[in-house]
């Protein structure tokens, strides 16, 4: 559904990400992984359509990528509420942009905000609501513009940690549900590992794929404590291994620049 074919973006000569591939699955939960200031918002600027690539392709259903469209909606680590309207309004906001009719919009919307798990919250504003539920409604408003890529740009990291593992299952369960494809990008390990069907990670300066690990954890449901399985530990460990080398070396540039 969606290619990366030998992606360089350059901005002056300054090499943010030097020929990645990345292939993702129609229904598939992508997690891109990377140490800071490696492209990862670089990447997703770039499927987002919000940037052109200096060198290679971003394919969509085999269509260069070339602006943003409905087809992809995007969700940010900042909560890009409209602070005037009620979380209601908020999400009838994505409604209207696909021209869902006025008398349709407050039920798809309390749909929606069901689904995020805010039923009995549609008339707070963004103020009203704390960091975890204003994420949710960034991304039940995502949700309303009935995107097939929902791309997510570290989405809980300012969340506190009881909050984000809510969100993260939160999230399994509303993709289940809804069946899109995520490309989630964090620079959490654990994070990767929990959520991804596959974890993409990222070198530094420039950035590009070191390795694709595909992630099979089992039968959540059977498993009480998903994160303190063997497997879990097991795919941690070896993310940790890819990314170690990558988060000193990051370092090492950091210092030098
Ligand atoms: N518009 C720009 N002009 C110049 N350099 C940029 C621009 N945008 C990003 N960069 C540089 O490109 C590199 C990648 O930035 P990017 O924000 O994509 O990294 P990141 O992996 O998302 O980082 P973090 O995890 O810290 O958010 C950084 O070194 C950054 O300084």
């Amino acid at each position: 559904m969606i290619g990366l074919r030998a992606v360089t973006k350059d901005f002056g000569d300054f090499t943010a990400l030097a020929g990645v591939d990345l292939d993702v699955a129609a229904g598939e939960f992508v997690v891109i992984v990377g140490p800071s200031g490696c492209g990862k918002s670089t990447l997703l600027d770039l499927l987002a359509g919000l940037t052109a690539p200096t060198s290679g392709q971003l394919l969509l259903h085999g269509k260069p990528i070339n602006g943003p469209g409905l087809d992809r909606g995007i969700v940010f680590q900042q909560y890009a509420l409209l602070p005037w309207r009620t979380a209601l309004g908020n999400v009838e906001f994505g409604l209207e942009a696909t021209g869902v009719p006025r008398r349709e919009r407050t039920e798809r919307a309390r749909e929606f905000l069901d689904l995020v798990g805010l039923t009995g919250f549609e008339q707070r504003h963004p103020h009203e609501l704390s960091g975890g539920m204003r994420q949710r409604v960034a991304i039940a408003r995502s949700l309303a513009y009935d995107p097939e890529v929902l791309l997510m740009d570290e989405p809980f990291a300012a969340l506190d940690a009881q909050t984000r593992e809510s969100l993260q299952d939160e999230l399994l369960r509303i993709w289940e549900r809804t069946g899109k494809t995520i490309v989630f990008i964090t620079h959490g390990i654990d994070e990767a590992v929990y959520l991804g069907q596959k974890v993409a990670v990222l070198t530094s300066r420039p950035g590009r794929v070191k390795r694709t690990v595909q992630i099979d954890l089992g039968n959540r449901a059977e498993v009480r404590d998903l994160r303190s399985s063997e497997k879990f530990a097991h795919y941690r460990h070896e993310i940790w291994e890819l990314l170690h080398d990558e988060v000193a070396r990051a370092q090492r540039l950091e210092v030098a620049r």
